[in-house]
C-alpha cells in the first residue's frame, strides 16, 4: 500500500532554533554587559567540565556565513534570541548601539536570503546588573523588560514579523530559583513562585508595550511535557495532576486564562503567594500565538519524599542521551497539540523547539556525520505535527532544536542537539544526515517524511 502523501499548510514556517548565549560567544564584545549566565558559567562547579559561553559556536563573528548555511538548508524561518545585555548593558537606561546594530544586520541578512526571523526577547541570559537589583524577584522587572522590549520593537518591528517575549519561564523559575541548577542558582521554594509570577508580569508588560508600537505578531514560548500516570492509583493520579499544573499549566493559564491552577497550592504550600487581580489582568494580554517546545513526555509516579512535587518520573525504554533519559515519544506531541486545541480554544501554535541529543563525536572526518537516531526522531515528531494538523490543531510552523550543536547550559558542550555538528576546537561546521533529511522535508513541504 503506498504511503499517503503528507503536505503541510502552504505558508508553513520551517526553521531551526537557537539562543544567544548558547551560540554567539563574545559575551562582552562591543560594549555588551555580562549576563547571569556569564557569571554562572564562570563559577566553578556550576557547568559540566567548566564550559562557558565565551566562544561556543562563535556565531557573533561568523553570523554572515551561518546565515548562508541556513539558506543552503532551505530554511524559510530562523528562531533566535537577542541578548538583553548587548542592547542594554545595565539592563535599563543606556542603549549600546553596537549591540542593537548586530541584531539589525542579522535580521537584514536573514530577510535578504528569504528567511523570516522569529525573535525571542529573553532566553534566560538576564543582564547581571538587573540580577544585582533583585532580578526576577523584583516586581520592577516587568517595567525593565518592557523598556528593553520597546527599544528592540522600535528598531526592528518593521522587519520582524514574529516576536516571542519569553522562552520557557518554567525553566528559569524551576532551574534558577527552585532547584538552583541554572542561573542565578537559587534553591528556595519561597522565591520560585515569585520569580515565576514576575516573569509572567514581564511577559504581559512587553505584550502591552508591543500593542502600542507593533504591527506584527507576538507570543509566549512554553515547554510542555505531557504527564502520564504510572498507574491509576489515587496517589499517582494526584501526582500527575500536580506535575501537569506545575510545568504545563502554571504559565499557559495565567497568559491565556488570567488564572493560576489550583494545584499550585499543593505544590507550594504556605510558599504560595496570593496575587492581586491587577497582576493577572496585566499577564493576560491577548497574544497572537503560543510557542510550544516539545521534547518528551513524563510517566509520573507519586513519591512523598520528592521535593517539592512529591512525584518522580519513571524512566522508559527508548530514550535520548539527556541525563534524565528523555523518552522518544512522538505520541506525546500529538497529545500535547490536541490538549492545547481543546483546553485553550485552538490558538495558533508554532512548535518553537523540537529535537534530540544523541551521542555525536567531538571531531568529524568526512563531509557529513551520520546521525540516524536523530533523523528517526525528527521524522516521527514532524509526522506527529502533521497528525495534529489533520485533526484540526492550528499549527503554523516547526523549528528544529537546534541548528548547531551548542552550549547546553549546565551540561556545557557534553550534549549535542544540532543538525550541524560543531567542532569546538576548530569551529568547523559539518552537516549531519539530519540536516540533509530536514532540508528535503522543507523542500517538499513534508512529502519527503
Ligand atoms: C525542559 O526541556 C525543555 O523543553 C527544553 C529543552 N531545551 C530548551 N528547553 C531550551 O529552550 C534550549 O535552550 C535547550 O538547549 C533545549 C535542549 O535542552
Amino acid at each position: 500500500m503506498t504511503k499517503p502523501s503528507i503536505h503541510f499548510p502552504k505558508d508553513f514556517l520551517w526553521g531551526c532554533a537557537t539562543s544567544a548565549y548558547q551560540i554567539e560567544g563574545s559575551p562582552l564584545a562591543d560594549g555588551a554587559g555580562p549576563s547571569v549566565w556569564h557569571r554562572f558559567s564562570h563559577t566553578p562547579g556550576r557547568v559540566q567540565d567548566g564550559d562557558t559561553g565565551d566562544v561556543t559556536c562563535d556565531h557573533y563573528r561568523r553570523w554572515e556565513s551561518d546565515v548562508d548555511l541556513m539558506q543552503s538548508l532551505g530554511l524559510n524561518s530562523y528562531r533566535f534570541s537577542i541578548a538583553w545585555g548587548r542592547v542594554l548593558p545595565e539592563g535599563t537606561g543606556r542603549v549600546n548601539a553596537a549591540g542593537l546594530d548586530f541584531y539589525e544586520r542579522l535580521v537584514d541578512r536573514l530577510l535578504s536570503r528569504g528567511i523570516q526571523p522569529m525573535v525571542t526577547l529573553f532566553h534566560w541570559d538576564l543582564p547581571a546588573a538587573l540580577d544585582d537589583r533583585g532580578g526576577w524577584l523584583n516586581r520592577d522587572i516587568a517595567h525593565w523588560f518592557a523598556e528593553y522590549a520597546n527599544v528592540v520593537f522600535r528598531r526592528l518591528d518593521d522587519r520582524v514579523k514574529y516576536w516571542t517575549t519569553l522562552n520557557e519561564p518554567w525553566v528559569v523559575a524551576d532551574g534558577g530559583y527552585m532547584h538552583g541548577v541554572l542561573a542565578p542558582g537559587h534553591r528556595n521554594i519561597f522565591e520560585a513562585p515569585r520569580a515565576a509570577h514576575h516573569l509572567m508580569m514581564a511577559h504581559g508588560a512587553a505584550v502591552q508595550a508591543y500593542r502600542a508600537v507593533g504591527r506584527n505578531q507576538i507570543g509566549l514560548v512554553v515547554n510542555i511535557e505531557p504527564k502520564y500516570p504510572a498507574s491509576q492509583s489515587d496517589a499517582d493520579l494526584a501526582a500527575t495532576r500536580r506535575a501537569e499544573a506545575y510545568m504545563n499549566r502554571q504559565y499557559l493559564e495565567p497568559a491565556l486564562l488570567g488564572s493560576y491552577p489550583e494545584e499550585l497550592h499543593e505544590v507550594f504550600g504556605d510558599a504560595c503567594p496570593k496575587w492581586p487581580e491587577a497582576d493577572l489582568k496585566l499577564i493576560k494580554q491577548p497574544i497572537d500565538y503560543v510557542g510550544v517546545n516539545y521534547y518528551t513526555r513524563a510517566v509520573v509516579r507519586s513519591d512523598p519524599t520528592a521535593w517539592p512535587l512529591k512525584s518522580t518520573t519513571v524512566k522508559q525504554k527508548q530514550h535520548t542521551h539527556m541525563e534524565t533519559g528523555w523518552e522518544v515519544f512522538p505520541q506525546g506531541l500529538v497529545d500535547t497539540l490536541l490538549w492545547i486545541r481543546d483546553k485553550y480554544g485552538n490558538p495558533p501554535v508554532y512548535i518553537t523547539e523540537n529535537g534530540a541529543c544523541f551521542f555525536d563525536p567531538p571531531q568529524v572526518e568526512g563531509p557529513v556525520l551520520e546521525d540516524p537516531l536523530r533523523v528517526d526522531y525528527l521524522r516521527k515528531h514532524i509526522t506527529a505535527v502533521h497528525t495534529a494538523i489533520q485533526r484540526g490543531a492550528d499549527i503554523r510552523g516547526y523549528f528544529a532544536w537546534s541548528l548547531f550543536d551548542n552550549f547546553e547550559w549546565a551540561f556545557g558542550f557534553s550534549k549535542r542537539f544540532g543538525l550541524v555538528h560543531m567542532n569546538y576546537e576548530t569551529l568547523k561546521r559539518t552537516l549531519k544526515t539530519s540536516a540533509h533529511f530536514y532540508s528535503k522535508v522543507i523542500a517538499t513541504n513534508g512529502a519527503a517524511l
